[in-house]
């Protein structure tokens, strides 16, 4: 997930190098950036956490990261000099002429990419359930998070420098993206390594071949988590949620940029202390989490950090643009983005069976993939239009986009509220601690 987190960012601190060297406007950046949910969005992660539940985490983590690699290499040929100029880039250039060939087929290799990083997302969290169960779930999935947060915060310092790497009067897109699709291929056999690792675990357990519980995966698991209401809070939650943040992490640098005119490496120097601030803290309140409990409640308080942090990018930040406000915006809203992961992904285990557990994760990821795919579009195409005739990618207005954010946290919050007060009048146990709550915990079965 480390290497997955890096690459899925490796663009992020580069928007404007690439608007200048490949032509990209925010518009076609804004579809690229959607591009890694688009497969996902249209059903592949429901058919990931069948295959999942079906053949276990052993198989479907080995092909998800084979399938992230090969989506790289696509990735890294579109923007490469190979592809440039092209009987292939010419054609695709051709068509749709908003978006050059290079986006299109750069999109496309982050489509199949996204296929893979979000079926890694959900194997990996199966696979911690299925190691830490009943022992310190919540911060081994904290831990999980913090080194995918530190992937991001790498890439964000690495990229704009690797994009140097041939001299500054020439900066180059294709150095950071070749890196960081090394370092998939390293990833992939970090797992072979681990598949390993995991059948010794079966064979001390004595479970079944594939990994899972006596009880088998029935498809009719999948309908049954549609009819839940609390399915869809969480679903929903985490949908507005994270796609007020993720989207972020991909135009904040630019925003910074705008509003504090600075360089590119400077904006991204900033912007990397967001997941430094999540990489400090999810560990610890997962702990926290196992031990004390207060899920529900953390859940509430990230989602109002989350408003605030917003509303102080949209309008407090063009009218006082001091490096210090926005240091401190950027490590409270780090703050929000380690309460909310840390209380969400935990308590999904809590109240769904282990059995279609894969299937309930994949659900909850299609429907959050839903706004990932959507949101950066609807941004990138608010970004244009508020700044028709602007030239200039570091003169953009970021006002207008940056309220959206702000309104998805708002309903959120929404959200959060309705869960806990669910939680407190049905007991569904999401404010208990982890480590004591098997036996009390509502799971679905038992709502629906
Ligand atoms: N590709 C980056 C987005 C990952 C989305 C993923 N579905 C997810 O929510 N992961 C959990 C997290 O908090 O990173």
């Amino acid at each position: 997930m480390f290497f997955g987190y890096m690459f899925v960012d490796v663009m992020s601190p580069l928007q404007s190098l690439v608007n200048t060297k490949l032509g990209w406007s925010p518009e076609a950046f804004g579809y690229y950036a959607g591009a890694e949910y688009m497969l996902n969005v249209f059903g592949f992660l429901i058919l990931a956490g069948i295959i999942l539940d079906k053949m276990g985490v052993r198989f479907t983590g080995t092909l998800s990261a084979s399938v992230m690699f090969i989506g790289a290499c696509i990735k890294l040929y579109a923007i490469s000099s190979l592809f440039a100029g092209s009987a292939f880039d010419q054609w695709l250039s051709s068509w749709w002429v908003e978006m050059p060939g290079s986006a299109k087929l750069a999109a496309f290799g982050f489509t199949i990419f996204g296929c893979g990083c979000e079926m890694a997302g959900i194997t990996v969290s199966k696979a911690i359930a299925k190691w830490f169960e009943g022992k310190e779930m919540a911060l081994a999935m904290g831990v999980e998070m913090a080194i995918a947060r530190l992937g991001v915060f790498a890439v964000l310092s690495l990229s704009p420098r690797l994009a140097d790497w041939m001299g500054k009067n020439d900066p180059s897109v294709v150095p950071p993206v070749a890196f960081c699709t090394v370092l998939l291929l390293i990833g992939l056999i970090c797992y072979v390594v681990f598949t390993f690792m995991d059948t010794n675990l079966d064979k001390q357990l004595g479970a079944s071949a594939n990994g899972e519980g006596e009880e088998e995966f029935k498809l009719s698991d999948v309908g049954g988590l549609f009819k839940s209401r609390l399915f869809w809070i969480i679903a929903l939650l985490c949908v507005l949620y994270y796609s007020a943040i993720f989207p972020f992490q991909r135009f904040g640098t630019n925003m910074l940029q705008c509003n504090l005119h600075i360089s590119e490496t400077q904006a991204a120097d900033l912007l990397r202390w967001f997941p430094i601030g999540a990489l400090c803290l999810t560990p610890p309140l997962g702990y926290f989490l196992d031990r004390v409990g207060r899920g529900a409640t953390m859940l509430m308080i990230g989602s109002l950090l989350l408003i605030c942090c917003h509303l102080i990018f949209a309008l407090a930040l063009p009218a006082f643009p001091s490096q210090g406000l926005a240091l401190a915006t950027i490590i409270v809203l780090g703050i929000s983005f380690s309460l909310v992961p840390a209380a969400l992904w935990p308590s999904v285990p809590k109240v769904m069976d282990s059995r279609y557990l894969g299937s309930a994760y994949s659900l909850i990821f299609w429907v959050q993939n839903i706004g990932l795919f959507g949101i950066p579009i609807i941004f990138g195409a608010m970004l244009e239009a508020s700044n028709q005739g602007v030239t200039d990618p570091t003169q953009y207005d970021y006002t207008n986009p940056m309220l959206l954010f702000a309104g998805l946290g708002i309903v959120a919050l929404f959200f959060a509220i309705w869960l806990k007060v669910l939680d407190t009048r049905n007991g569904y146990g999401l404010d208990k601690p982890n480590i004591k709550s098997d036996n009390d915990a509502v799971r679905l079965d038992g709502e629906a």
